[in-house]
């Protein structure tokens, strides 16, 4: 697993276009070297901030949105459609604007759809699809995403995975229900960290000063049943995509060199 980098950016503007710009970098190279590429969204601000950043940026032409698999990382366990669903944020932000093959957007399932409001039935159907996805040779009930984004929570939650919370502890699942989800909705469908640490690449994106405090405990050696996001971890390359408030509590030592 690899060892965590940071950039941090002046405020979460510019963080998101940086972000914006560094994925459409990796994925017009992933489907350069390997035919297309695979991407897990993430709900929250700052994972809509970087959609509607590709959306707004020139360079998103570059990107051949047909050869891209596109996976979520959580998902709030809600009616197809409904305005809080993670899915339906994502297509206001980019997809609806961009020539996706819809047999490659795999959302998560809805609360009202063929599992009905079973979560666990849902995330056993999820983990299905991904096992199917996954080539023989990468030996893993996953397939091996290009980049895999989370956001960061102020507890330092990241997909649906919740300090203490049971989903944190998964070891054999790669796709759980949760329960009693401490952010609304109450129920949801996640990732599991060692679904997570199968991705090539983990970006973390976290800005504003109720970030700050998270960010530094993550970062600072925290197991990740204290901190998820510190059980976060790209097989090749862990990168934290900060702005200057959610980095003001990093040891110095911890602070990167370079900053704009
Ligand atoms: O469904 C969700 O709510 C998320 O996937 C969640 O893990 C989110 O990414 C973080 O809470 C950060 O959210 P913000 O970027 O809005 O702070």
């Amino acid at each position: 697993m690899s060892t965590p980098q940071l950039v941090v950016h002046r405020d979460k503007e510019l963080m998101a276009e940086a972000a914006a710009a560094r994925l459409i970098t990796k994925i017009v190279d992933a489907q350069a070297s390997r035919g297309s590429a695979s991407v897990v969204l993430t709900g929250g601000r700052n994972g809509n901030g970087l959609l509607t950043a590709i959306a707004g940026s020139p360079a998103r032409d570059a990107v051949d949105w047909s050869r891209i698999d596109l996976w979520w990382g959580d998902e709030r366990f809600l009616p197809e459609g409904d305005p809080e669903r993670n899915v339906t944020q994502a297509r206001e932000a980019l997809l609806d604007s961009v020539p996706l093959d819809p047999k490659r957007v795999h959302a998560m399932p809805a609360s009202d759809g063929p599992h009905g409001s079973d979560a666990e039935a849902a995330a056993a159907a999820y983990a299905r699809e991904l096992a199917e996805a996954s080539v023989p040779e990468n030996h893993a009930a996953v397939p091996s995403f290009d980049v895999l984004l989370l956001g960061v929570g102020p507890d330092t939650h990241v997909a649906s995975l919740f300090p203490e919370h049971p989903g944190v502890r998964e070891t054999d699942r790669t796709v759980i229900g949760v329960h009693g989800s401490p952010k609304p909705p109450p129920t949801r469908v996640s990732l599991t960290l060692p679904a997570i640490r199968s991705a090539r690449e983990v970006w973390l994106l976290a800005a504003g000063e109720d970030k700050a405090n998270a960010v530094a405990m993550a970062l600072s050696g925290a197991g990740e049943i204290q901190a998820p996001a510190a059980g976060a971890r790209g097989r090749s390359r862990t990168l934290w995509l900060l702005d200057t408030a959610a980095a003001s509590r990093l040891p110095r030592s911890l602070y990167p060199p370079a900053s704009a």
